[in-house]
């Protein structure tokens, strides 16, 4: 038996920007993360199934069948059930993996309490169990699938191949690539996959691939073709960039889910639609470009404060944490430079947003969310607050002084704006893929 988890994650910097291979995005690894137990053994048979049990929802389980004889990697789900996103890894990894011998193989998926909606649910250990199916359940906007395909895709791969070294960063970019190959394919479109990304290497500076290398694997294939094929794309340089980085120490990310929700493919078409038509949207990219790198270069700077002059920072986050970010940009103290150039920055990808907001009628940076994110930035400890991701009413994201996570809770408590706002229990943990101890499992197998 072995053990893994994989982080979600919130694309802090890059919405729509990262969709272009021209552009970075930053994306924060999360504290909430999908796991997954994986045994099985050997078989003479000439049938292989692959278990995936998900006990915390109902009917959470689909379990794919393989003919070895077969001259093609069909499976198929034994008693009609669909999971699209474990279809796809598993028929992905099966075809890299090309095993040699049949086996029966049972994978069991938990994911933590930060993904999904937390009404009418029972706690058993860390984990909440839902009585609804999967696809009923309402989602955060954590990345659910692509943690649940990094992950099944690290398990199954385990399984065939014992010398799976996850410390090792060609083995992580084989997972990666086989990871969003399979996502692609299960979402029936190529997407950034800065949430595949995150989920195999941590919080990243992300540039994405290009999609060709997915649009172009051929179909049909016999078993011989298939595997040659995804073995070729999967050991090919895909050009990504994942440079690994963490938020300053003492700066905590905060999450708001905001009891709305918007509809992620209907605004990036409403983006890439007005993106061709708009003349002025190339300078409007290009500003709301340079504010997000430099909102990456300030962060970078505040890290190299923490490293250099420790004692100089401690006495900086305590300063932070009795001023508002206006009193921030205020203040002429030299050593503020950086957390003004954070402020400043976001306070710039901000109005951009609110720019293609007003130009595309997506709606990024919707009124309501220019209100509350105003007035997060007034609470004293914050530093920023954008809408993550996509924008719209999913969520808000808040960097904040880690001792002043108190302020926005009694701001919750005092100020009817925060009304539909709900503060996750969830933090940065800047880690991709990791191998997890069994016996933190065993009790709920
Ligand atoms: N714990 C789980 N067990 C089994 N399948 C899961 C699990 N979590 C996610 N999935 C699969 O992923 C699907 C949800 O994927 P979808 O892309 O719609 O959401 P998401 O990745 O959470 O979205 P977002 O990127 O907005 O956060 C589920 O319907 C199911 O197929
Ligand atoms: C709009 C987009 O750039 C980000 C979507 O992010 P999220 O799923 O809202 O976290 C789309 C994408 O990158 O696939």
């Amino acid at each position: 038996m072995k053990a893994f988890s994989a982080p979600g994650k919130a694309l802090i910097a890059g919405g729509y920007l990262v969709l272009d291979k021209q552009f970075d995005s930053y994306v924060v690894a999360l504290s909430s993360r999908m796991h997954a137990v994986v045994k099985g053994e050997d078989s003479d048979s000439i049938e292989s199934t692959i278990r995936i049990k998900s006990p915390q929802f109902l009917e959470g389980e689909w379990c794919y069948k393989y003919n070895h004889d077969s001259s093609n990697f069909r499976i198929i789900e034994i008693s009609g059930r669909k999971n699209p996103f474990a279809e796809a890894t598993v028929l992905t990894v099966l075809s890299y993996a090309n095993p040699l011998i049949s086996s029966n193989i049972s994978i069991t998926i938990f994911s933590d309490p930060g993904y999904h909606s937390q009404e009418n649910v029972i706690q058993k250990g860390q984990f909440l169990y839902h009585s609804q199916k999967i696809t009923d359940v309402a989602k955060t906007g954590l990345g659910s699938s692509a943690g649940l395909v990094t992950v099944l895709t690290t398990s199954l791969l385990s399984f065939y191949w014992n010398t799976l070294d996850i410390k090792s960063l060609e083995h992580l970019e084989i997972i990666h690539n086989l990871a969003q190959v399979a996502h692609c394919q299960a979402q029936g479109k190529v997407g950034s996959g800065f949430d595949v990304a995150a989920a195999t290497f941590g919080s990243i500076v992300y540039k994405r691939f290009d999609p060709s290398f997915i649009n172009d694997l051929a179909t049909d294939l016999t078993k011989e073709e298939q595997h040659k094929e995804i073995s070729k794309v999967v050991k090919l340089d895909w050009g990504i960039k994942n440079d690994r980085v963490a938020l300053p120490k003492g700066i905590r990310l905060v999450m708001g889910d905001i009891k709305g929700g918007s509809n992620t493919p209907k605004l990036v078409s409403k983006v890439l639609q007005w993106r061709k038509d708009d003349p002025e949207s190339e300078k409007i990219y290009s500003a709301l470009n340079e504010s997000n790198m430099k909102l990456v270069e300030s962060l970078s700077k505040i890290n190299n404060l923490v490293k250099t002059s420790p004692e100089q920072y401690t006495d900086i986050l305590s300063t932070i944490k009795e001023l508002s970010s206006s009193e921030i940009l205020s203040e002429t103290d030299l050593k503020l430079i950086p957390f003004q150039e954070v402020i400043e920055s976001t306070s710039k990808i901000r109005s951009n947003f609110r720019v293609i907001t007003e130009r595309s009628g997506a709606e990024i940076e919707p009124q309501p969310q220019t209100i509350l994110l105003d007035e997060c930035n007034k609470i004293k400890g914050v530093l920023s607050g954008v809408v993550p991701g996509a924008g719209g009413y999913d969520a808000i994201s808040l960097l904040v002084e880690e001792n002043s996570i108190g302020n926005l809770l009694k701001a919750k408590e005092t100020n009817p704006i925060f009304k539909n706002v709900e503060w996750l229990s969830l933090t940065e943990q800047d880690i991709g893929i990791q191998e997890e101890n069994v016996a933190s499992y065993i009790d709920f197998l």
